[in-house]
């Protein structure tokens, strides 16, 4: 079964990109990531692309007269890599409908979906005081992450967290949960009817 191509969209340190780049250099894993897009330049997230001899590209909202145009050069770009599957990974920015309809396209956000929607996923845990938080990885649709989930896992909150301390640990479990879907998912297929999610299988 030929690789499963990864557009993977970044706007910070893009350590979830790392992760992804580290498995696709096992021809096992089943996906390479074809090239790496971001809304923003001079991030860390690019250079470990350039690092990794993977193409990139920016395109930011700042540079177009409208959202819409931003929206339609990035669905334009992106559909130049011929993409199986585009996994946001500290992607933030929105994205459109008609960008969603062109793209399968996975976000992983960290909390644990439907609570703590946005960009403060690990403050508003914390300050909501909830005891175990945790990261999800999802199809993208038109809301703030609302759409169907494909995995979860949960982290426990520990009494001496700050947002930054509870965000790292965080993102050591996401990562995994993202490295191993994504494989799983190149490797097996993805059926997504309604709000359930299957990973090589057919949704009932
Ligand atoms: N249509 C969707 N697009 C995206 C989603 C999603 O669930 N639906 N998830 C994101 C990532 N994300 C949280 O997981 C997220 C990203 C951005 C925002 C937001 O309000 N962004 C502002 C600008 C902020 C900035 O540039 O600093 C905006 O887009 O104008 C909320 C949630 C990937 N895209
Ligand atoms: N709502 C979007 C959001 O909060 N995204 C989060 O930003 C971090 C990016 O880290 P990274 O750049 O090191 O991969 C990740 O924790 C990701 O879930």
């Amino acid at each position: 079964m030929p690789e499963a191509r990864l557009v993977v969209l970044v706007s910070g340190s893009g350590t979830n990109l790392q992760a992804l780049l580290d498995a696709c250099a096992d021809p096992a894993y089943g996906a390479r990531v074809v090239a790496v897009g971001a809304d923003r330049e001079d991030i860390e997230g690019l250079a470990r692309a350039d690092r990794a001899g993977v193409p990139t590209f920016v395109r930011q909202v700042s540079d177009f007269e409208t959202r819409d145009g931003w929206d339609a050069a990035l669905a334009t770009v992106v559909e130049r890599f011929e993409p199986d599957v585009v996994v946001s990974a500290g992607f933030m920015k929105l994205l459109s409908q008609d960008f969603l309809d062109r793209f399968l396209t996975l976000n992983t956000h960290p909390a644990l979906c439907p609570a703590f929607p946005g960009m403060h996923g690990p403050r508003d845990a914390l300050e909501h005081g909830v005891k175990v938080t945790g990261a999800t990885l999802f199809v993208v649709d038109a809301g703030v992450d609302t759409g169907p989930i494909v995995a979860q896992v949960p982290v426990p909150v520990e009494e001496d967290d700050d947002v930054a301390s509870l965000h790292e640990r965080i993102k050591a479990a996401e990562r995994q949960m993202l490295v191993d879907a994504v494989g799983r998912i190149a490797r097996e297929g993805i059926t997504v009817e309604g709000r359930r999610v299957r990973i090589g299988a057919v949704a009932r």
